[in-house]
This record gives C-alpha cells, sequence and structure tokens, in this order.
C-alpha cells in the first residue's frame, strides 16, 4: 500500500512542486499522466525515497519513508519498493542472472537463484540468462529492467516511462506484465508516462 500526505518539493526557489495525494492498494493500479517538464519523475523519485521532500508524507504499508535515515531508506528501498527505469541499469560485464542475484544480495535478502530462473521464465527471458547486457535488444532490456524491479518481490513497482520506447504492440505488453507481475506478488504499481497509448488499460489516473 502507498499513501502520500501534501507532498512539496522544488529543487530551487523559482520552482515548487505540489502533488496531489494519492493512495494506493495492495494489487492497485496508478497510472500517473502529464506533459513533459510537469514534474512525473520528481515525483516518482519522491515516491521512491530517493528525493526528500520539503514537507509532507510517503507512507509504504506502516512505514513513513520521510522519517528513515538514508541508511534506513536504502534497505528500506532494496527489500520493498522496485523501479522500472527508463533505460535499463544493469553491469555490463556481468550476465542478466548474475545481475540479478547481485541486486538480492545487496538488499540483503539473500541470494536465491531459483526466484531469479522463476522471474525471467515469467518475463520470457530465461533463454537470455547467460547474455550480458550488450548482446540484448531494447525490448529484451526492457524485460531484465522490470526482472530487476521484481526480483525482491517488492510491495510497491514505481515505474518510469517504461514504454516509451517501444511501438505499440510491445507498449501494451510491457504494460500487461506489469499488472500482471503486481498481481502476482500482491504489489501496488504506479506508472508515470506521457504515453497517451497506455491510458485506457489503467482504470485509475490522474494528470499532474
Ligand atoms: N536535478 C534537478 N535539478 C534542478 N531542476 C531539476 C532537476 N531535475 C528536474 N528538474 C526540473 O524540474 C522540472 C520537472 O522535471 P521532471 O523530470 O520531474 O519532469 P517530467 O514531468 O518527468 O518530465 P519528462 O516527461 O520530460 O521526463 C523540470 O523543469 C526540470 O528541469
Amino acid at each position: 500500500m502507498i499513501l502520500t500526505k501534501e507532498l512539496c518539493f522544488g529543487y530551487d526557489r523559482e520552482q515548487q512542486f505540489r502533488f496531489p495525494d494519492i493512495a494506493i492498494e495492495k494489487k492497485g493500479h496508478l497510472l500517473i499522466l502529464g506533459d513533459s517538464g510537469v514534474g512525473k519523475t520528481t515525483f516518482l523519485h519522491l515516491l521512491a525515497g530517493l528525493l526528500t521532500p520539503d514537507s509532507g508524507t510517503v507512507n509504504i504499508g506502516e512505514t513513513d519513508i520521510t522519517r528513515l535515515s538514508h541508511r534506513k531508506l536504502d534497505k528500506f528501498r532494496g527489500r520493498h519498493i522496485g523501479i522500472v527505469f527508463q533505460k535499463a541499469r544493469f553491469i555490463h560485464a556481468l550476465t542478466v542472472e548474475e545481475n540479478l542475484l547481485l541486486i538480492q544480495r545487496l538488499s540483503g535478502v539473500g541470494q536465491d537463484r531459483l526466484r531469479v530462473r522463476d522471474i525471467l521464465e515469467r518475463l520470457n527471458i530465461a533463454e537470455k540468462a547467460g547474455a550480458r547486457g550488450a548482446n540484448l535488444s531494447e525490448g529484451q532490456k526492457q524485460r531484465v529492467s522490470i526482472a530487476a524491479a521484481l526480483v525482491n518481490n517488492p510491495n510497491v513497482i514505481l515505474a518510469d516511462e517504461p514504454t516509451s520506447s517501444l511501438d505499440d504492440k510491445n507498449c501494451m505488453a510491457v504494460t500487461e506484465l506489469l499488472k500482471e507481475q503486481a498481481g502476482h506478488t500482491n504489489a501496488s504499481l504506479v506508472v508515470i508516462t506521457h504515453d497517451q497509448r497506455i491510458a485506457s488499460q489503467f482504470s485509475n489516473n490522474i494528470r499532474l
């Protein structure tokens, strides 16, 4: 579950953002639409605890993440928040499987090879487990990015423009996949985008 209240943030004094309150239950989805520059990524980074608000709260389950120390927040994020970045972020010297195992180890949950295999199979990229980043297509990189966000079974999945570089067919498939995976792990899903194509796939959406 994710709940925000009266979130305000400014990179400087000139431009202050005030975000709408959101409340998403387990297995709930929210699509956040908005034109370029309105603050979508900023909002997502506040939800992920990557930025600290000037005021307001972000509750994930019972925890107000705005009150955690940096160290506790890093640990909390690793265990409970999965972020699908627009561009896949992984270590190219390692294989897909090694990258996912590393994410598990760094988050302190312990390595679970079966979970890694399972998530790769569900995302239809199991045959790429031994491949390195440079040898993957854009669509495959996108799926690895989703696998990386989901490998620790997060309570909240935050996706930053997950479909912007995809064609119509893959765009629909990735959105469905995110919703399906969120349902599978009882997670709350927040997707931010300026991609109007996916608006109809979400019954719950707001515009910034
Ligand atoms: N690190 C930063 N320092 C200062 N200003 C920033 C920083 N990051 C973003 N901004 C500014 O904050 C505003 C909102 O940026 P943000 O990336 O949140 O928008 P967005 O809606 O996600 O845009 P886009 O759809 O183009 O990615 C922009 O005017 C941007 O220039």
